[in-house]
């Protein structure tokens, strides 16, 4: 048994997500028990100025050096918290935050940028920690994403079930896990990066309450209006959802800019706010459809999502819906709390896995996945240095 802190803050930069988990076994063998989940949201100033560096404003390098230390700040804040009444974890994982992904192009590698240097979490916090985990994959010429689809794999397949677990964080992802019993199981793992989770529908709702809302709670919002199927007939021939997979994506192609040409494409349409948010959260569902009609081998028994997206019963309802009439079979959607899985922590548990595997040499991508050369570990070590200065109280 290991215990293992895992570290993520999204795409949506709510904050940071904290899970403890015990961890055993391996792989075929891999179990995790969930002692204590936390988001901690971060402070609004240091909240904006994320967003607003993903939103590419200029910053000097002086200021990009303080950001990445204040991240890990109040990462490893988050990390001393969620431990609070249990014993000290003796490894953390943390993804950090990303601020800039590019998928790899024909002649160049990619790049994904993590702020919230995994040295100082592991100075503040006293714990070794794992940190970076996406260049290893990105240096063999994958995406460096998905990379939860490995863990989904280990954790979340069933023995005779075809399932997808579908993250609707602020961009979506899903991984497609056959049968274990089937033939070549892990080979026939497949995923990617679906497009649009909530990003789009936090900005719609951010803008129609000048900024005092940042999310429909439930959907109830979006379920007062009507998809305007045209326009979402005319999002779907964008390049990204006809793209087979490996495929990746961010805020980079799914923020500001994009949510302004949708507010620009509506002009033509005489729709309500509430119509608006309803058809974008139509482009939300259909272009998980779509690529699951495009992409999968077969579809699912079963979809299992999870994510901030999850506890969007108009979205979960939408995505129901929708795979029944595309499919002309009734494909429950569940959310992976029903099998077992926090929905809301799954991602912070993946990192703590990821850290646990690259501390015994176990490869943490799948390569049909990211699409990378070969199978590596993940992550960078930074062992605590005893006699470094350093506390929590003093940054
Ligand atoms: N109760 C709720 N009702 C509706 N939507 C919700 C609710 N709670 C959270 N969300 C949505 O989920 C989003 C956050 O989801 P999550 O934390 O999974 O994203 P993330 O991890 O930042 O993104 P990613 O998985 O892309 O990295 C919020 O911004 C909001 O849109
Ligand atoms: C670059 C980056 O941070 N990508 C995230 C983001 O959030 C959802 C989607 O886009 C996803 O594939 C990926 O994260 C998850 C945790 C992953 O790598 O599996």
């Amino acid at each position: 048994m290991t215990r293992v802190i895992g570290l993520i803050s999204g795409t949506s930069v709510d904050g940071i997500d904290a899970a403890l988990v015990e961890i055993s076994g391996t792989e075929l063998d891999l179990k995790i028990e969930l002692l204590a989940g936390e988001t901690y949201p971060y402070p609004p100033a240091l909240r904006e100025k994320i967003l607003a560096v993903c939103a590419n404003s200029a910053i000097s390098m002086a200021e990009l050096g303080e950001l990445d230390d204040t991240i890990a700040q109040v990462f490893a804040q988050a990390a001393q918290r969620v431990q609070t009444n249990h014993p000290k974890a003796e490894l953390i994982g943390s993804h950090g935050q990303t601020v800039y992904h590019r998928p790899p192009q024909q002649n160049s590698l990619g790049y994904s940028l993590q702020l919230g240097r995994g040295e100082v979490i592991a100075q503040l916090t006293g714990i070794n920690t794992i940190s970076n985990f996406r260049v290893a994959d990105i240096a063999c010429g994958g995406q460096g994403a998905p990379l939860v689809s490995r863990i989904d794999a280990f954790l979340l397949s069933h023995p005779t079930e075809h399932r997808c677990i579908q993250n609707i964080g602020g961009i979506g992802n899903v991984t497609y896990l056959p049968p274990r019993s089937q033939e070549n199981w892990l080979q026939s793992v497949c995923g990617w990066d679906t497009g649009p989770g909530n990003s789009l529908l936090d900005l719609a709702v951010q803008y129609f309450t000048d900024g005092s809302k940042s999310y429909d709670k439930k959907g109830e919002w979006a379920a007062t209006g009507t998809p305007c199927l045209p326009l979402i007939k005319k999002w779907l021939k964008q390049p990204f959802f006809q793209e087979p997979p490996p495929k990746s994506t961010g805020r980079e192609l799914f923020g500001v800019d994009y949510f302004q040409q949708c507010l620009a494409d509506i002009k033509e349409y005489e729709l309500s706010s509430g119509d608006f948010l309803a058809t974008l959260t139509e482009l939300t569902v259909a272009s998980i459809v779509q690529s699951y009609n495009n992409f999968l081998p077969k579809m699912p028994d079963r979809v299992l999502i999870c994510g901030g997206g999850s506890r969007n019963l108009y979205l979960k309802k939408r995505l129901e819906t929708n795979l029944n009439q595309n499919s002309g079979i009734k494909i429950p959607v569940l959310t992976t709390d029903e099998v077992g899985m926090s929905a809301d922590y799954k991602e912070a548990i993946a990192f703590a896995v990821l850290a646990y595997w690259r501390n015994q040499g176990i490869p943490g991508n799948l390569t049909q996945v990211t699409g990378a050369q070969k199978e590596v570990t993940l992550g960078n070590i930074h062992l605590v240095t005893n006699g470094l200065r350093v506390s929590i109280e003093s940054c």
